[in-house]
């Protein structure tokens, strides 16, 4: 086990912004924590990496780590070139070389301005430069922000080296489809609280589709017609007839929760 939270909570004020999570993620392993806006994802990641003040529980990191945060802010004034030599001084995991390649497949030129990129260009500069740190754990807030498809599969791609290469990866998204694509392990969050926290194909299985007529179901009523009712909700609670479900639609039914 890499790392483990047990019991976190985080409270703006009266705003439980994380409340009372726990999860584990070993070595290896990619692990998504998916949500909507405002879930809780960002302020999770900044208690475990001590940027946040918890309010209660217990966070055991074993390793090293490198974070990409979610508002991805470099220094504006200094060149891609001068940005790795300063990074090359601060951090002693970091591999110059190693930045460069993954410029270069980005395209992204070491003599420009940080200023005069793009926010698409940005996000992969932040990128080559988390991944160019020798660490044990990737913390990436966000990742795949403001890239076009295809950067996006490249970033996606990139995750998958790391983690072929032993390396473990915590990202946050709100994209079911990129979390699909690469997450073996997901925490759904919303509203502060973990609703489904297991291996992907896991969830996949655990929950389905049924269609009633004129019985109610404990679920979410996702669909209602004259004749029928299509609800989502676990394998044991399903009634009537029972079809496969989409990973968008268990996504809905967990943060929009049972509606009658
Ligand atoms: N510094 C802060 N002060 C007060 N409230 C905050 C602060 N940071 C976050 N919050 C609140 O905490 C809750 C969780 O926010 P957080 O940024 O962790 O969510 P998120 O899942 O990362 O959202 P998004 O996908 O939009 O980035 C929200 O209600 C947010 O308004």
């Amino acid at each position: 086990m890499i790392l483990k939270v047990k019991n976190l909570k985080k409270y703006y004020g009266k705003n439980k912004a994380v409340d009372n999570i726990s999860f584990e993620v070993q070595k290896g392993e990619v692990f998504a924590l998916l949500g909507p806006n405002g879930a809780g994802k960002t302020t999770t990641l900044k208690c475990i990496l001590g940027l946040r003040k918890k309010n209660e529980g217990n966070i055991t990191l074993n390793g090293t780590y490198a974070y990409l945060p979610e508002k991805k802010e470099l220094y504006h004034h200094l060149t891609v070139e001068k940005m790795l030599n300063v990074t090359e001084e601060l951090s002693k995991y970091f591999s110059k070389q190693k930045a460069i390649e993954l410029l270069e497949d980005f395209k992204i030129n070491l003599t420009e301005k940080i200023a005069n990129l793009s926010h698409g260009m940005l996000t992969q500069l932040y990128i080559s430069i988390v991944f160019s740190e020798d660490v044990d754990i990737y913390f990436l807030d966000e990742p795949t922000w403001g890239l076009d498809p295809l950067m996006r599969n490249k970033v996606l791609n990139l995750i998958r080296i790391m983690s072929n290469k032993g390396k473990t990866i915590v990202y946050t998204s709100h994209i079911l489809s990129e979390v699909e694509k690469i997450a073996e392990k997901v925490a759904i969050m919303s509203r502060g609280k973990i609703l489904e926290n297991d291996y992907l194909d896991n969830i996949k299985e655990k929950y389905v589709a049924c269609i009633v007529t004129n019985e109610d179901v404990d679920g979410y009523l996702y669909k209602q017609t004259e004749n029928e009712k299509i609800y989502i909700t676990t394998r044991e609670k399903a009634k009537g007839k029972i079809e496969p479900v989409t990973f968008d639609l268990i996504f809905e039914a967990l943060v929009k929760g049972v509606k009658k």
